[in-house]
């Protein structure tokens, strides 16, 4: 395990509203690593950071072996780079089947796995990725009539055929049922063996299935990290998160 990227004094303030205040941590890869914190913690500012969507006012954010930073690419060249994002909502092409999707996923791929060539290959490629995904028995069903977790699970299968090297997935069980949310679960950890996935969620019952690393940002840093037990159990947590979360209940 090396890190893989490394987030450092980065600062992003909104009209003088600080959403990230000199945040600095480390991902490792492989790593699963889970971010948590309550509404306004920073948590989406800090992916579309990494993603070059918004630009950091300070700090750098280190990527990979050459440790670029990506706080001076592109969005197109951090896509490029091996960092895919997951959206809240899938966004699939509902008209197409599910392995029409996938080809699509395929076509996009970078570096060495541009040299897939010939059809047997892209066959298997696509079955693969939706066995990973658990979409092996729908490959011929239109993306429109899956189910809302079936949906998720193709984006994914989309993302990970473009083969990232680090994964950021957006609230990946809302909306799901308690089957699709433990499908999803072991997709992620699988997924997480090669690469690093970093996944922002609000489900703390998801949270612990995925058995990994938490991160809790609060008002733009890391308010604490470790195991769930650890950061569930520590005092500052319980008061601006989970205290206010069993306020709310
Ligand atoms: N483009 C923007 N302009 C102004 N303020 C913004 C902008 N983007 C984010 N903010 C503010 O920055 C803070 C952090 O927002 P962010 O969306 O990153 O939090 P979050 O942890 O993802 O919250 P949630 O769990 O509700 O999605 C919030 O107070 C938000 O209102």
């Amino acid at each position: 395990m090396s890190a893989l990227l490394e987030v450092s004094g980065v600062t992003k303030a909104f009209d003088g509203f600080r959403a990230i205040d000199n945040l600095s941590f480390t991902i490792s890869e492989p790593e699963l690593r889970a971010v948590i914190g309550p509404n306004g913690a920073g948590k989406t500012t800090f992916m579309d950071l990494v993603t070059g969507k918004t630009r950091p006012d300070k700090g750098t954010i280190r990527y990979g072996e050459m440790s670029t930073d990506l706080t001076q690419l592109s969005e197109a060249r951090i896509a490029r780079a091996g960092i895919g994002r997951k959206f809240q909502k899938p966004t699939v092409f509902e008209a197409q089947t599910v392995r029409q999707n996938l080809r699509l996923a395929l076509k996009g791929v970078r570096g060495p796995l541009a040299v897939l060539r010939g059809r047997n290959a892209e066959t298997a490629r696509i079955a693969a990725l939706a066995e990973q995904v658990g979409l092996q028995e729908a490959l011929e069903t239109p993306a429109g009539i899956l189910s809302h977790g079936q949906k998720q699970w193709l984006e994914i299968g989309m993302l990970l055929a473009q083969e990232p090297r680090l994964l950021l997935v957006d609230e990946p069980a809302a909306g799901m049922t308690t089957a699709e949310r433990e499908k999803t679960t072991a997709m992620l950890v699988e997924a997480a063996r090669t690469r690093a996935v970093v996944v922002v969620e609000h489900d703390m019952e998801f949270v612990r299935r995925l058995g990994c690393r938490v991160t809790v940002l609060h008002e733009g840093r890391v308010l604490a990290e470790g195991s769930l037990d650890h950061v569930v159990a520590d005092p500052e947590v319980i008061a601006v998160y989970l205290g206010r979360e069993g306020e709310a209940a």
